[in-house]
């Protein structure tokens, strides 16, 4: 094929009658999206109108179907802005994460509800939890774990004293830069900003490319990314949203230790979420203090060939509680096998509560 006048004419023709009928086709969806929202709220009038399962199932679906040439993540992420357009019309989710702008929870909460939700930083992760138990927004969302550095345990914590629900997760890669503001005197640099876990992340390259520079932790990294705007000899590490919102240029990219870092973060929610075919569930366990709990504990699970995904010891607030344990498995609660495990972990635990079955992160 040449690249001859012609040849580009015809082929732009071709793309504008396409783009006619993606566009037909989207508003068709998008009045299929309108219907269903009438539907819910006749048959409920307090209908929960975002359905995580539905979601899920939509874009595995697209996924497996997707012919190329694009890959299947890009597909899905555009049919995620389509979903996160049409639920708007349904009604606008209301999503508060840990703030402030710019971190990578927004990131997270963007990447999961699309552009179309309304998201709301807040201050600290218990704010977050207080907001979605307060209805005064649908959906929250927290860190929960790193692959670097593990467990974000104030999010565990919260749980502890909560009533709300896991109604989804979301896992980001997380990329980190060396940032600077357009005053900064580069070679001057003597001290450099981020949040404790993103400095721990990228320790080993401060180690080797600033020995000397003073490595001071902050509430976020958005947060360091604000500071050093009037600090002439200060740098922050932070990622590409932080970087955008301020105005800074990367004096180095990706600098994590680990190229497959990534953090998991949690969608919070007070419903509970049917099976979407590809679930997790997460409990938190009470055991007495005695010789064998964990293993007693773990037993079930390994005879009802469930697998485990994540296990977490947290100390206990209450005297009640001697261990706590935060467990993730596959599977869904309303699984026959699952609720055979739950029975017989009951049985030997002083206290289980489910936090939610949803469904496994698509993207
Ligand atoms: C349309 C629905 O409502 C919402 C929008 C969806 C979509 O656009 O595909 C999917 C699930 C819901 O979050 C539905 O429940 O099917």
């Amino acid at each position: 094929m040449t690249d001859s006048p012609t040849n580009l004419d015809s082929l732009r023709e071709r793309i504008d009658s396409l783009d006619n009928e993606i566009l037909r086709l989207i508003s068709a969806r998008a009045e299929c999206a309108k219907q269903v929202a009438e539907v819910k709220t006749k048959s409920d009038p307090g209908a929960v109108f975002y359905r995580p399962e539905r979601e899920a199932q939509v874009l595995r679906r697209i996924m497996e179907l997707n012919p190329g040439p694009l890959n299947s993540e890009e597909m899905a992420r555009l049919f995620r802005e389509i979903m996160s357009a049409c639920l708007a019309l349904e009604q606008p989710t209301k999503v508060a994460y840990l703030g402030p702008e710019g971190t990578f929870t927004q990131q997270a909460a963007l990447k999961h509800f699309g552009e179309s939700a309304v998201s709301m930083p807040m201050a600290a992760i218990d704010e977050v939890f207080r907001e979605v138990e307060a209805g005064a927004v649908n959906y929250g969302v927290v860190p929960v774990e790193n692959s670097t550095e593990g467990v974000v345990s104030h999010t565990l914590d919260s749980f502890m004293d909560s009533s709300i629900r896991i109604c989804g997760e979301v896992v980001l890669r997380i990329h980190h830069h060396l940032l600077v503001a357009d005053t900064t005197l580069r070679d001057k640099v003597s001290r450099v900003y981020s949040h404790p876990q993103s400095l721990a992340q990228c320790r080993k390259w401060l180690d080797a490319h600033y020995p000397r520079a003073e490595r001071v932790p902050v509430s976020s990294n958005a947060e360091a990314a604000r500071m050093i705007k009037s600090e002439w000899h200060s740098a922050a590490i932070a990622g590409d949203m932080a970087a955008k919102l301020y105005g800074l240029e990367k004096v180095a990219e990706k600098i994590e230790d680990r190229p497959d870092n990534s953090t998991r973060f949690l969608i919070i929610g007070s419903q509970h979420v049917p099976m979407s075919g590809e679930d997790k569930t997460s409990i938190v366990v009470a055991m007495r203090n005695q010789p064998g709990a964990l293993h007693d504990l773990l037993e079930p699970f390994h005879r009802h060939s469930i697998d485990l995904t994540r296990l977490e010891t947290r100390p206990s607030r209450t005297g009640v509680w001697n261990y706590v344990f935060f467990i993730d498995f596959k599977g869904h609660v309303d699984e026959p096998r699952v609720a055979a495990v739950l029975e017989e972990v009951r049985l030997r635990a002083s206290e289980v509560k489910v936090l939610g079955s949803y469904p496994v992160g698509v993207l």
